[in-house]
């Protein structure tokens, strides 16, 4: 098996404030983990980017939560990957099931936003999955492949090297319903298999694809023991001492 190095992102959503974020920010700062072998990102809330870019160890990478396809000009509230990179963002999550769902962004426009965002120098960590109803219908391969060859047919394959696939099932976003070990290594390793078919072996071999949904640090261990699970997005418990446990749930 290739090796693959562990990657688990906090996805703070729109959640603190400075004082809860400082504190944080601390924890993050003083909790143990060894950066050779984990990749640790944090999605602050886009005003707190640059504050918590500058306070946080430097082992610890930012993510912005969303940025549009464009570098500058007349869209207001959004921001470009430029403005992310300007302060100090190194990663941006695209597709969110937030931004498809409550925002109402399409496969094509996450797509361009992928595209334009891994063009302008930032990692992505790109997220797809199905609802409920999607399971329960069965077409949860469907569905989560055709939001990988939105962006397969966006982008180059040499791009595929800064993305991290976030598979991040609706239906256990923020619920307390985690998919089972077994539903995530299925539609990871489906995932997997896709890659080696429409992108290369080497690329699926390579790529991080992690797993997002009710993560804590109870259910973190048998996740990770998973082949085809290189690592975690994370929501509610990033913003909680937890999140060092899951940091550390590989080792
Ligand atoms: O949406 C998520 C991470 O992006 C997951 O959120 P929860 O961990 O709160 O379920």
């Amino acid at each position: 098996m290739a090796s693959r190095k562990f990657f688990v992102g906090g996805n703070w959503k729109m959640n603190g404030d400075r004082e809860s974020i400082g504190s944080l920010v601390q924890v993050l700062n003083n909790g143990e983990f060894n950066p050779t072998e984990t990749e640790v990102v944090v999605a602050p809330p886009m005003l707190y980017v640059g504050l918590v870019q500058q306070s946080l160890r430097p082992e610890i990478a930012v993510s912005v939560q969303t940025c549009h396809a464009a570098a500058k000009g007349a869209f207001t509230g959004e921001i470009s990957p430029q403005m992310a990179l300007d302060v100090g963002a190194q990663w941006a999550i695209i597709g969110h099931s937030e931004r498809r769902n409550v925002f109402g962004e399409s496969d094509a426009l996450i797509a361009q936003k992928v595209k334009f965002a891994l063009e302008s120098g930032l990692k992505v960590m790109f997220c797809i999955g199905e609802l409920l109803e999607q399971r329960e219908a069965g077409l949860t391969s469907e569905v989560v492949i055709r939001q990988m060859e939105e962006v397969r047919n966006a982008i180059s394959l040499a791009a595929w090297q800064n993305v991290v696939v976030a598979y991040e099932p609706v239906w256990a976003i923020g619920t307390g319903k985690t998919a089972t070990p077994e539903q995530a290594q299925e539609v990871h390793h489906q995932l997997r298999e896709w890659m080696a078919a429409q992108l290369s072996a080497e690329l699926a071999s390579v790529t991080r694809i992690i797993y997002g949904g009710s993560v804590n640090a109870n259910n973190c261990r048998d996740l990770a023991k998973q082949e085809d699970i290189d690592g975690f997005l994370v929501g509610g418990a990033s913003l909680k001492p937890d999140f060092i446990t899951i940091i550390n749930a590989q080792s």
